[in-house]
């Protein structure tokens, strides 16, 4: 692209008059994609307002510390707190990593078994107070164990730790999710859409979301794959393996869009960890 040509004059001083309203420039780039602009052409028309906009930015931050497994030697295994965790795939963009032996079986039984009471709970509850919204996009039922709730959740929590390079306590609680024959995920992202009026507040417990371990607890007989739909990636549900992936800023552009496809037959189970920029408290 050649430089200096990309905002006609209009363009220009709508985009001044919001940054002088004190409007931020991820607010602008928000405005700027709901009007079809794509991020690149959006960065050079926001990079060439610099002298404009003095105080602004539009630099891309540098590189932050993110949470993932060491890959720089390419192991073909990795020693996760005394369990030998093994890397089946990776890819570079989105980040993705699919993991074996990330769980043993027993450890699969034991989360489902803890869970289920819980699940059969909270959808007696909702039934009877008719509470809880359902929800479309999401048709499975889920709980969520708080951090070191129990045994088995604890040693799996510095597991995670160990493997991710992430503090525990930057973890949220697990979820626990049970997909039936017909629920599934639609495609969605984990990070708080910095454009919801709700998502300052749950910034407070924690800053953003930076990254996702799915685990598969049971593999259902078919269906249920973790989709990337941005690059046509689909991930095997299959017991004791599990898929991460993280986004580096809350953007579309990390390519991070996944979903659970709709399970066809048998039942699929997961726990979700999510990892926050800082402690989650
Ligand atoms: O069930 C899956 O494969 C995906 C789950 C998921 O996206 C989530 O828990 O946020
Ligand atoms: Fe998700």
């Amino acid at each position: 692209m050649s430089g200096g040509q990309t905002i006609s004059p209009e363009l220009r001083a709508w985009m001044v008059a919001q940054l002088a309203a004190g409007h931020s420039v991820s607010a602008l780039k928000q405005s700027m994609r709901d009007a079809g602009w794509h991020d690149d052409v959006a960065d050079a028309a926001l990079s060439e307002l610099g002298p404009l906009a003095p105080g602004v930015t539009t630099a891309p931050a540098p590189p932050r510390e993110m949470p993932g497994p060491d890959l720089s030697a390419a192991p073909l295994e990795i020693d996760a707190d005394g369990r030998k965790v093994t890397v089946l795939q990776t890819m570079k963009n989105p980040r993705v990593v699919v993991f074996g032996n990330l769980l043993s079986d027993d450890e699969c039984e034991g989360l489902i078994a803890a869970a289920r009471e819980r699940l059969a709970r909270s959808l007696t509850v909702e039934t009877r107070t008719g509470g809880e919204v359902l929800n479309i996009d999401r048709t499975s039922d889920g709980m969520f164990f708080e951090r070191g709730e129990n045994a088995i959740v604890a040693r799996l929590e510095s597991r995670i730790a160990s493997l991710l390079k992430w503090p525990i306590e930057f973890g949220e609680g697990l979820q626990i999710l049970r997909y039936s024959p017909g629920a599934q995920y639609r495609p969605h992202y984990d990070y708080f859409d910095p454009g919801e009026p709700g998502t300052p507040t749950i910034l407070r417990r924690g800053g953003q979301r930076v990254a996702t371990l799915v685990m598969y607890l049971q593999s259902p007989e078919q269906g249920g794959a973790t989709t990337f739909p941005d690059v046509g990636l689909e991930v095997a549900p299959v017991r004791g393996t599990g898929v991460f992936f993280s986004y580096d800023r809350p953007d579309p552009a990390t390519k991070s869009l996944h979903g659970g496809a709709p399970v066809l037959s048998g039942e699929k189970w997961v726990a979700t960890k999510w990892l926050r920029e800082r402690e989650f408290t």
